[in-house]
């Protein structure tokens, strides 16, 4: 049985990436640069004739844009999509507007790795009343109180992004399909850590940059990566760009 092949794209650079400020699940739209990385990466899908079948994306608009603008260059816009909150950033707590240079002068680097890259250290959590919290936000409206987030470390973004994971992306790589997963740096970092099988600690020097597809070719049985780590489609600029990101807020 041949699985199908599934890539991974994280959104391009948001105006709170440009801004150093700590995001998670607030709304924030693309740059002009960001909308530019995932046509790009739209055409690196398409020079690479890897053209995806269905895409899954996040609640957030960073995400989903990111999927249109990058399907649109792959001519590939008219294929089914499904949206989850279940593959929205991590929720970055009282974090979240704050940012990220001063956050680590004010905090220093021990307190500032742990709440940003530690595997189950998670920010302190948002107050209701924040301007930055979505307790009120409509889309999250369903979702039972236990389930709605006021903070999450790595692994909380694993728990919840797994029932996803399995109820919904692998059905559609063992039927075959070539899947388009549009998300954010650290959702795609936990289902990362999980295919790959990488540990608690070693996880935390793993950045995925914006708007460059990571190809991954599964194994059937175990569906376990046959390349460890995945495919960059331009890996010398993934490598330059992850560099960028592990450097934020120095
Ligand atoms: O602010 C955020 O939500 C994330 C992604 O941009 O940042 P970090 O890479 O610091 O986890």
């Amino acid at each position: 049985m041949t699985l199908g092949t599934l890539v991974l794209l994280r959104h391009g650079e948001s105006e709170w990436n440009a801004k150093n400020l700590f995001t998670g699940w607030v709304d924030v739209d693309l740059t002009a640069q960001g909308e530019a990385e995932a046509r790009r990466g739209g055409e690196l899908l398409r020079e690479h004739g890897l053209l995806p079948d269905v895409v899954h994306t996040s609640v957030l608009r960073r995400a989903i844009r990111t999927s249109q603008l990058a399907l649109d260059a792959a001519d590939r816009l008219w294929i089914p999509v499904r949206r989850s909150w279940r593959l929205n950033e991590r929720h970055y707590g009282a974090l979240q507007g704050k940012n990220k240079k001063q956050t680590l002068e004010e905090y220093g680097e021990e307190q500032f790795m742990l709440w940003r890259r530690s595997y189950d250290t998670p920010p302190p959590p948002i107050a209701d009343g924040d301007e930055f919290s979505q307790a009120d936000d409509p889309r999250y409206a369903a979702l039972p109180p236990e389930l709605k987030p006021r903070t999450e470390c790595l692994k909380d973004v694993l728990g919840r992004a797994l029932p996803y994971w399995y109820d919904a992306i692998v059905p559609d790589l063992l039927a075959g399909r070539t899947v388009l997963v549009a998300a954010h740096g650290n959702s795609l970092r936990a289902i990362v850590k999980h295919i790959d099988g990488i540990s608690d600690e070693a996880i935390a020097a793993l950045n995925i940059p914006t708007g460059i597809p990571l190809r991954y070719d599964l194994d059937p049985v175990t569906l376990r990566p046959v390349t460890a780590g995945g495919q960059y489609l331009d890996p010398a600029a993934a490598a330059e760009a992850a560099a960028a990101v592990a450097n934020q807020g120095r």
